[in-house]
């Protein structure tokens, strides 16, 4: 039990207490604030509410046996009514699971159920006991009335390999969601469900779960850490409250972190972050410390730092909590027991003290309440402030997003995850925490979204998924009022009507069924049929969000770079293939189909050739698509070099009518940033990369022929503006050269005439998109290639051949060299006054971490994508496997003649 805790009971610190209550092992063995808990000294009359749900004996954390021998409260424990009267640290299954059962002789155990609403109340009381402790864990999670106040949604995010997938296992093992501990190098976790998921041991689509930890509800995303799946990220970080960063303890911050990292700040989510990997050889914690401040920007606050390690031992096994002042160790083999004891003289002891000063000493500098509390009640002295005062100080820095609480362990060794559980609950928001969201209207008035349960319903879907039974599953944050299932809802941004069918809670692959959705959750609705990723749904009967189209916000989605051809094996085999590419692309709004023109072949499109190869893997797989897939291409771009005006006439007959629309276009080539920015402060549109602007003032009827003059086309200004500008939308989205997007290029449509009842809005459209394709083919079309940002860490001894490399045959350009933990003066400044990171000589991890300290660059270079291909095995062989690198799209570039040739006949095949 933490000392914070027994403080908060007792209402006396340790010093304070006349008598020895605070450690005696028999009064202090109770995490859980239910239950009576009685000082052995006898005038501590702690005054803790009762608990509203007393733990049932399956939420025990201890295996049953040892639950016996180390409360001490066996009497209690398993007394009639089969409630765990007082367990240990926290609220975990008992893995004995048959237990209420033999214990009570098969009967029901009577719980104290009368605060649970009446039908979840009937569904308690109708429970098959015999059930198992997973299941019924499950259950009572879900019908656990839980408020606003209670729940966290939370993400996990890091670089790739960080330890997300096996710190979330771990936690839902901790929580009681899993009898066994998933292993991502076994390829049985729950989060990564995914076959290619398995397979590869990465995380591509962030799974969504929930569990209670400390009779609260913890929402939580798992979300890949590969830069192919930033939009993944994207869409999971917009949804959170908080999150946990994961970071290698060897690697340090790494280049995806500080991606996912940015991507949090733009939505001010407050983070804690947790060290992993402390039982590796390298491993330096402070170094880590150091770096969210330089790396990241952010303000650490060291809550905890590795414990004694010694030589003989195998890594890491202990954690000082500087907060509590105790040694956190343990002691079993999944982690599940948690051995506390207050930390003794030594020199982890003297570097707690030095620690727990610090982090007063931070916090006073953020936190008026802690100065006060710092004077007056512990006189000024670091090591008198009340622990539970300290954490209520960390929350609300956290919560403000002015500090980042940083916590350390080895996951796999199942080593500091509770802790970190305990700090989702401790540190970071409800959603009541949080801001209200801002939803657009179609007139651009933006509306605060409270969190109102009575309210009108307002939510977004930010994730859809595919499953093989229960068909599309639409993954929603309800932003205010309830969603309920078997009712009707308006999608707002597809404008039609959806029918909820049922609600789901996920458990990662397992489901339960649940009534409603309150504001502040998330869950998932079955039964949508459009529904896609990113969609706002409302009330039915909203007729004033359905009118003005509320919209909680999209997300922005770079365009894709690499592309593939699909060619089913038959012609049976086209509807299939057809209705699973509709699937991946309502789950998944960075892939992109068309079909080309010239050769007829259907084409996808994504954001990197791992996006692509799962996709291929689950077409193949998981939709059972007989199809042959075609090479990895890159995705170019084309623009023009000249200009070019053209008059344009459009004339053709359709279906046995004559439709006909001119229009005159302007086109000419952007020439730079500054050429746009000029541009964008006329008045002109921004699309993509190019300009564009309608002009319809002009917009004539042609009166030369007297039966057109008589049938008046009727189409309104606003209609043949709106006309004119998908038609260059559609212009611009297909080159001359290869049909790639256009791009850079500035686009007038003006003098459109009107051929009376032959004109209508889809000819003005066509007309303008075939005058754009004409204008361009005119203005020298050329092709550009994607160009990356790349870094590349290697050490010191291997950057002449790295840059050789990278300047040579890949055409690249290095524009900088940095040192890998850029400890300038002003961070080590801070880190000397302000930023506590303790010296990783002394630390668990530093003992290893000086044999193996070899100084490491950062290369920075711009570099074609197309030369980045296969890098990583390139990399591999020029550092011995050392090197790391990532990489992210800056835009697209010039290519020589000569390169453009190449690249034509490579695609054309002439
Ligand atoms: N030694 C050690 N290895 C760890 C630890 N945590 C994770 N690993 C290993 O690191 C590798 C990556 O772990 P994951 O949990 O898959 O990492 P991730 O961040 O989920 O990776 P992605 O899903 O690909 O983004 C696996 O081989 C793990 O066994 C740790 O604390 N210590």
């Amino acid at each position: 039990m933490p000392n914070s805790l027994k403080e908060d009971l007792c209402k006396k610190t340790k010093d304070t207490c006349s008598k020895s209550c605070n450690n005696n092992p028999v009064d202090n063995q109770c995490d859980v604030p239910t239950l009576k808990w009685t000082c052995s000294c006898g005038d501590n009359k702690p005054s803790v509410p009762s608990y509203k749900f007393p733990i049932p004996f399956t939420m025990c954390n201890l295996d049953h046996q040892n639950c016996a021998t180390n409360c001490q409260h066996l009497g209690k424990q398993h007394n009639a009514d089969q409630v765990c009267r007082l367990q240990c640290d926290s609220s975990f299954p008992c893995n004995s699971e048959k237990a209420p059962v033999d214990k009570n002789n098969g009967a029901a155990p009577k719980l104290d159920i009368s605060h649970i609403s009446g039908k979840n109340q009937a569904t308690l009381l109708n429970l098959d006991w015999n059930v198992s402790s997973f299941f019924f864990f499950n259950i009572l999670n879900t019908l656990l009335d839980f408020t606003v106040a209670k729940t966290r949604n939370i993400g996990i995010i890091a670089h790739i390999d960080a330890g997300k997938t096996t710190t979330t296992e771990r936690m839902l093992h901790y929580a009681g969601v899993t009898r066994k501990i998933g292993d991502v190098d076994d390829g049985d976790t729950v989060m990564d469900y995914l076959q290619a998921e398995r397979d590869r041991g990465i995380t591509i689509n962030s799974a969504a779960i929930t569990f209670g930890w400390r009779g609260h509800r913890i929402n939580l995303i798992d979300t890949p850490g590969h830069v192919d799946f930033t939009i993944e990220v994207e869409r999971a970080v917009r949804v959170l409250d908080g999150a946990v960063t994961i970071l290698d303890g060897v690697a340090g911050v790494e280049a995806q972190t500080q991606t996912v990292w940015h991507q949090a700040d733009r939505y001010n989510v407050p983070r804690v972050a947790f060290v992993n990997k402390m039982d590796r050889v390298g491993a330096a914690f402070g170094r880590t410390v150091r770096e969210i401040r330089s790396k990241l920007g952010a303000r650490p606050l060291v809550v905890q730092i590795p414990g004694p390690m010694e030589e003989s031992s195998n890594g890491m096994t202990s954690v000082a909590d500087i907060v509590t002042m105790e040694l956190l160790e343990w002691d079993n083999a999944t982690g599940a027991t948690i051995k506390r004891t207050p930390l003794v003289e030594g020199p982890t002891f003297e570097e707690a003290v030095r620690g727990r000063t610090a982090l007063v000493e931070s916090l006073a500098e953020l936190d008026d309440t802690i100065v006060e509390l710092f004077f007056d009640q512990a006189e000024g002295d670091h090591m008198q402030v009340k622990a539970s005062d300290i954490k209520q100080a960390i929350r609300r820095v956290t919560l403000q997003g002015k500090a980042v609480p940083v916590l350390c362990g080895a996951a796999f060794k199942n080593i500091g995850v509770q802790p970190v559980m305990d700090a989702v609950i401790d540190y970071l928001p409800s959603p009541l925490d949080r801001p209200s969201a801002i939803a657009h209207h179609n007139n651009g008035k933006k509306t605060d979204i409270a969190l109102q349960e009575n309210g009108k319903l307002v939510a977004l879907a930010f994730k859809v998924t595919h499953d093989p039974r229960r068909g599309a599953l639409v993954y929603v944050r309800v932003y205010s009022g309830k969603l309920n299932d078997r009712s009707t809802i308006f999608n707002t941004t597809t404008n039609s009507k959806e029918r909820v069918n049922r609600l789901l809670q996920m458990y990662a692959k397992d489901v339960e069924e649940i009534p409603h959705i309150t504001a502040g959750n998330i869950g998932v609705i079955v039964g949508l049929r459009d529904t896609r990723t990113g969609d706002t749904l409302v009330q039915s009967n909203d007729s004033a969000s359905i009118k003005s189209k509320l919209q909680l916000g999209r997300i922005d989605i770079p365009s894709p770079v690499f592309f593939m051809a699909i060619e089913p094996a038959s012609a049976s085999e086209e509807k299939p293939i057809e209705e699973a590419l509709k699937k991946l692309l309502r789950e998944d709004p960075s892939l992109h189909v068309w079909t080309d023109s010239e050769s007829g072949q259907t084409l996808i499109s994504g954001m990197g050739e791992l996006h692509l190869e799962i996709v291929k893997d689950r077409l193949l797989n998981d939709f059972k698509c007989k199809a042959d897939m075609g090479k990895m291409r890159i995705s170019y771009r084309e623009t023009c070099q000249s200009e070019a005006v053209i008059n344009h006439v459009y004339d053709k007959e359709l279906l046995g009518k004559r439709v006909r629309a001119a229009c005159r276009i302007a086109l000419r080539p952007l020439a730079d940033d500054a050429d746009m920015e000029e541009a964008l402060d006329a008045g002109w549109d921004k699309e993509g990369g190019s300009l564009l602007q309608v002009d319809v003032d002009d917009m004539k009827e042609y009166t030369d022929d007297a039966e057109v003059a008589s049938s008046s086309s009727a189409i309104s200004q606003e209609e043949a503006q709106q006309a004119v500008k998908d038609g260059l939308l559609s212009g611009l989205s297909r080159g001359a050269l290869l049909s790639f997007p256009l791009t850079r290029v500035q686009i007038r449509a003006d003098k459109i005439q009107l051929f009376g009842a032959d004109t209508t809005p889809g000819s003005i459209a066509a007309c303008v998109s075939h005058a754009v394709f004409d204008a361009v083919k005119q203005a020298s079309p050329a092709l550009l290639e994607p160009m990356m940002e790349v870094h590349i860490e290697v050490a010191e001894d291997q950057i002449g051949s790295v840059v050789g490399d990278l300047s040579g045959t890949r055409r690249g350009h290095v524009i900088g060299l940095e040192s890998s933990s850029p400890e300038n003066q002003f961070v080590q400044q801070e880190v000397n006054s302000v930023i506590y990171a303790p010296p990783d000589s002394a630390m668990a991890g530093g003992v290893h971490h000086q044999e193996h300290a070899t100084q490491k660059r950062v290369i920075k270079a711009h570099v074609p994508l197309s030369s980045m291909i296969g890098y990583s095995s390139a990399l591999r062989s020029l550092t011995a496997g050392n090197g790391t690198f990532s990489m992210r799209i800056i835009g697209y570039g010039d290519m020589s003649q000569d390169r453009e040739r190449t690249v034509i006949k490579e695609i054309k095949g002439y």
